[in-house]
Order: structure tokens, then C-alpha cells, then sequence
């Protein structure tokens, strides 16, 4: 079962368009949503909030649409954002009041042990916190109504590395449920290496790219070589071309190559730059 289908979205924002964006996230997985600035990740996950009205397009939470059943999803959602959006004023034990009104299934005695495993003080006001913080406080309103789904924008960037290491764990802690899944947005490829079952890559408004991480990492090779040399790797190997410091360099599928071209193992920011960058021919 599909926690999140999305078929064919399209929304413009002025000059900017989403076009016939679809993608898939299976039940139980975490699905990395990657793309540079402005590729238009947080258009579709705001979409998928309903919190921007598609134009056309179909978007599916847990087989239900959304514009539809929007309240009953919600329930089984939990949102991370890049920042904590809530008055600066407020702290943590102020938030819990407020969260209960919201969810029926908010449960307080969680939710105070998080902060109090996340290491957030209770009563300092959000403005008081540091980013990290923040974020943590952030994961910890997001997780206790028991979602079923997070859905993470962003949610480590400008957070450094021991931070951001910390909140993946909690978020691979969340996927010890197998019913649980995450779709988590970024352009931080090591944090998504770490995480990611699946990688949905998106440029320009559309989706280049959805695959599962270990096909990637594992059936696709580099090949660094000259010009002739490329042009001697059967066509239906290259996935994509682009020129390297020496030559040339081929995107491929390591099953269809002769075992005399070494291959290099790619990472994924070096396959998701192949698909941005790179040409589908050869020269
Ligand atoms: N309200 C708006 N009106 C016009 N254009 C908008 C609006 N909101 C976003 N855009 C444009 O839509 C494009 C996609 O933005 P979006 O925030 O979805 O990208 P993103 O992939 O999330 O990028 P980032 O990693 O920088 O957050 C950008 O070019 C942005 O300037």
C-alpha cells in the first residue's frame, strides 16, 4: 500500500510551475524528496497539506484525497517545517495546552517525555531556544498525536552536523513502527544517503527521477574515460553524460556494461547532479 500517491499535480506560482508532478511513497518507508532551491519541494508538500489549492492533479494520503478528507488525514499527520512557526512568546509546556485543543489523540505525558529525551527545557520561551532546539521541540509537537506519516520540509537545514545527525536518528526511531513513513524533504544528499529508502528527485517543477536508493547505489556505475571511449559503452547502459575534468563522464547501468570499463560506485549527490546536469546523449 501507497501512504502518499500523487499523480500528475500541476500549480503555478507566478513564474514558477509544478508540472504533472507524480510520485509514489510505499507504506513503512522514508522517501527522500530532494531538489535545489526552488526546484519546488515545499510547493508540493504544501499541496499536499492542502495548504496551497492545486490546479489539476490528484494527491492521495493513506488512498484518501486530501481536498476531500482533510481533517480526518491530518490526524495521522505529523509536520515538520524548517523552522518552529509558533508565537516566539510561548514555551514548551504553553504548547501542550494549545496542541491538545487541536488533537484528539494528543497525549501530553508523551510528549513531555520527548522533551525530556530531546533535552528541551519545558518553560523557556521558543525565542530562547537555539536552532537545534527548535527543531527539537519542533519533532517532539510533531510526533505526539502518534502520526502514522511525517512529512519533514527541510527539517535539518542550518543545523550542524551533530545535531543533524541526532534528529535523523529520531526520525529512524519513528521507523522502528514498519507502519510508519516519512517523506522527508532536502537538498542535504548525505542526510537522505542516511535515511532514505526511496529518492524522488525534482528540478525545474518536475520529478526527474524516483527510485529505490539501494537501485541506485548499487546497479549504477561512473564511467570516467575519453570521448572514444565512452562512445564504446553500449547505448542502453547510458543513463546520462556530462564532461569531466578528463574527458568524459557516463551515468550507467553496471549490469548492461562489460566488465573490462571500471566503474566507479556513485553517490547519490553524484547520480542526482548526472540527472540535473548531465545530457541524456553522449556528446
Ligand atoms: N507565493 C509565491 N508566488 C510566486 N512564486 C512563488 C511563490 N512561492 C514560491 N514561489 C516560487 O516557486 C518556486 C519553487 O519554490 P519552492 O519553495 O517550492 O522550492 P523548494 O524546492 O522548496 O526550494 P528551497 O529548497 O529553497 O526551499 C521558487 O522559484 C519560488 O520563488
Amino acid at each position: 500500500m501507497n501512504v502518499i500517491e500523487i499523480h500528475d499535480l500541476h500549480k503555478s506560482l507566478g513564474n514558477f510551475s509544478l508540472k504533472d508532478v507524480s510520485f509514489a511513497v510505499p507504506q513503512g518507508t522514508v522517501m527522500g524528496f530532494v531538489g535545489e532551491n526552488g526546484a519546488g519541494k515545499s510547493t508540493t508538500i504544501k499541496c499536499m497539506l492542502n495548504l496551497l489549492k492545486k490546479q489539476y492533479g490528484e494527491i492521495l494520503l493513506f488512498g484518501k484525497d486530501i481536498v476531500e478528507h482533510e481533517l480526518s488525514i491530518k490526524n495521522d499527520i505529523g509536520v515538520v517545517f524548517d523552522d518552529l512557526y509558533v508565537p516566539e512568546t510561548l514555551n514548551a509546556t504553553q504548547l501542550d495546552k494549545i496542541m491538545k485543543k487541536f488533537f484528539k489523540t494528543w497525549d501530553s505525558s508523551y510528549y513531555f517525555e520527548r522533551l525530556v529525551q530531546f533535552n528541551v527545557p519545558k518553560r523557556k520561551k521558543v525565542k530562547e531556544l537555539s536552532r537545534g532546539m527548535r527543531m527539537k521541540l519542533s519533532i517532539a509537537l510533531a510526533l505526539s498525536h502518534h502520526p502514522k506519516l511525517l512529512i519533514l520540509d527541510e527539517p535539518t537545514s542550518g543545523l550542524d552536523p551533530i545535531i543533524r545527525d541526532e534528529i535523523l536518528d529520531l526520525f529512524l526511531e519513528f521507523m522502528q513502527d514498519e507502519t510508519h513513513s516519512i517523506l522527508f524533504s532536502s537538498h542535504i544528499t548525505s542526510d537522505l544517503e542516511k535515511i532514505a529508502d526511496y529518492i524522488t528527485l525534482i528540478h525545474n517543477g518536475e520529478i526527474l527521477l524516483s527510485e529505490s536508493k539501494d537501485v541506485l547505489l548499487y546497479e549504477y556505475g561512473i564511467f570516467k574515460g575519453s570521448n572514444e571511449e565512452v562512445n564504446d559503452l553500449p547505448e542502453h547502459a547510458i543513463i546520462r553524460t556530462r564532461n569531466g575534468t578528463f574527458g568524459m563522464e557516463a551515468l550507467v547501468l553496471k549490469n548492461e556494461v562489460n566488465q573490462a570499463f571500471k566503474l566507479e560506485k556513485p553517490s547519490i549527490e553524484d547520480i542526482l547532479l548526472f540527472y540535473v546536469k548531465g545530457r541524456v546523449e553522449r556528446w
